[in-house]
C-alpha cells in the first residue's frame, strides 16, 4: 500500500536561520493516527506546516496522496484538513454557516447531507444553529475539526488538540479522534503528553531539535517504555537478595545500599507482573516486609528517558 504522507529528507531552516527539521523522513499509512509527541520548540509545528503546504522546505518534498506539495499543491491541499492550535472563530456566525463557508473556500459544492454528517460525528448537529461565541471551549475546538472535515480531506492535522484545555475536555477531544478513526480518516497529531499520545495513536514520533528520533507503534513503545517500580521496606537489612527467588522476578530486583529497600520493575501490561511471586518468595525465605509501595515512571520521566536515550 502506498502512504497517504511521505516526507522524504524534508529540512527547513528559517530565515532567522533556525534549523526547525533537519533531514525529516517518515511515510503514514491511510487510516493510520499518528501522534508527534516533543517539547516545545521541536519543530512538530514546523513539520506539519510543511506538509500543509504553508511553510515552504528548504530541502526535501512532501507528497500526499502521491501528489508533490509544491508542485502539485491544489491536488494535495485538496486532500488534507488542518485543525490549528489557536480558535480563531467568527463569534457571531452559525455553526453551520462557518462550517458550509469553509466548504465553499475549498471550491466544493455544496453538500448539507455530508455536513449534517460531520456535525453529527462530533456531536454538534443540536448546535447547528448556535453563534460561535455561544459554545463552550471544546465545542469551539469541534467547530474547527468540522471546518477541516467540510471538504472531505482525507489526512486530518490536529495541532495540539488539547492545549490548555482541562482533563474533561481532554477526555472529549479523545473520543472524537476515536470517532473519526472509525470514520478512516488519517490523523496526524501533535502533543506534549505521551498518555496522549498513547491514548489515541497507532504510532507514535518522537521529534527532538528538529530530527525524528523514532517513530514507532505505540504498543511497542510503551511496552519499552511503560514501567512501573515496586518498592519493598523491610525491617532487617539484607547483604544480598535470596539467591533462589524465582529467576523471572530476580532480574528484575535491585536492593538498595543500605539493604533495606528492594526495587522490582514490572511490566503493567505483562499478563503476571510477578508481584504477588515476590512478595510470597521473600516472606517464605523468612524475610520481614515493613512495607510496600508503587511508582509509575511518570510520563515525564519515560519522555526525557527517550531523548536522552536518543541522545
Ligand atoms: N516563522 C518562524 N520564523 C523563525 N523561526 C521559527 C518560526 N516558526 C518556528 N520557528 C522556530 O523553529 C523551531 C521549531 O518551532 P515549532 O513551532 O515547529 O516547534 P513545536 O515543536 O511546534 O513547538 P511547540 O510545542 O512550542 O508548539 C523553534 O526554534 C522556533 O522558534
Amino acid at each position: 500500500m502506498t502512504p497517504i504522507v511521505e516526507v522524504d529528507h524534508l529540512s527547513k531552516r528559517y530565515g532567522s536561520g533556525t534549523f526547525a527539521l533537519n533531514d525529516v523522513s517518515l511515510n503514514i499509512n491511510e487510516g493510520e493516527i499518528l501522534a508527534l509527541l516533543g517539547p516545545n520548540g521541536a519543530g512538530k509545528t514546523t513539520l506539519i506546516s510543511t506538509i500543509c503546504g504553508l511553510v515552504s522546505p528548504s530541502s526535501g518534498t512532501v507528497r500526499v496522496g502521491g501528489h508533490d506539495i509544491r508542485k502539485d499543491w491544489r491536488a494535495a491541499r485538496r486532500l488534507i484538513g488542518l485543525v490549528p492550535q489557536e480558535i480563531a472563530l467568527e463569534p457571531f456566525e452559525k455553526v453551520i454557516d462557518c462550517v458550509r463557508f469553509t466548504r465553499g473556500l475549498y471550491g466544493e459544492a455544496p453538500d448539507d447531507a455530508y455536513l449534517e454528517e460531520v456535525l453529527r460525528s462530533l456531536a454538534l448537529w443540536d448546535k447547528r444553529d448556535a453563534r460561535t461565541r455561544e459554545l463552550s471551549g471544546g465545542m469551539k475546538r469541534r467547530v474547527l475539526i468540522a471546518k477541516a472535515l467540510s471538504h472531505r480531506p482525507k489526512v486530518l492535522f490536529l495541532d495540539e488538540p488539547t492545549a490548555g484545555v482541562d482533563v474533561a475536555l481532554r477526555r472529549e477531544m479523545w473520543l472524537v479522534v476515536d470517532e473519526l478513526r472509525k470514520r478512516g480518516v488519517t490523523i496526524i497529531l501533535t502533543t506534549h503528553y505521551l498518555e496522549e499520545a498513547e491514548e489515541m495513536a497507532d504510532r507514535i514520533g518522537v521529534i527532538n531539535k528538529g530530527q525524528l528520533m523514532l517513530v514507532k507503534p505505540t504498543a511497542e513503545l510503551m511496552g519499552e517504555f511503560g514501567k512501573k517500580q515496586l518498592t519493598v521496606d523491610l525491617y532487617e537489612p539484607l547483604s544480598a537478595l535470596p539467591a533462589d527467588l524465582d529467576p523471572e522476578v530476580a532480574e528484575a530486583l535491585v536492593l538498595s545500599a543500605d539493604g533495606l529497600h528492594i526495587t522490582y520493575s514490572y511490566d503493567t501490561r505483562a499478563e503476571r507482573t510477578g508481584i504477588a511471586r515476590l512478595l510470597a518468595g521473600l516472606s517464605a525465605r523468612g524475610v520481614a516486609v515493613r512495607d510496600v509501595g508503587t511508582k509509575e515512571s511518570s510520563l515525564e520521566e519515560v519522555f526525557m528517558s527517550l531523548l536522552e536515550g536518543a541522545e
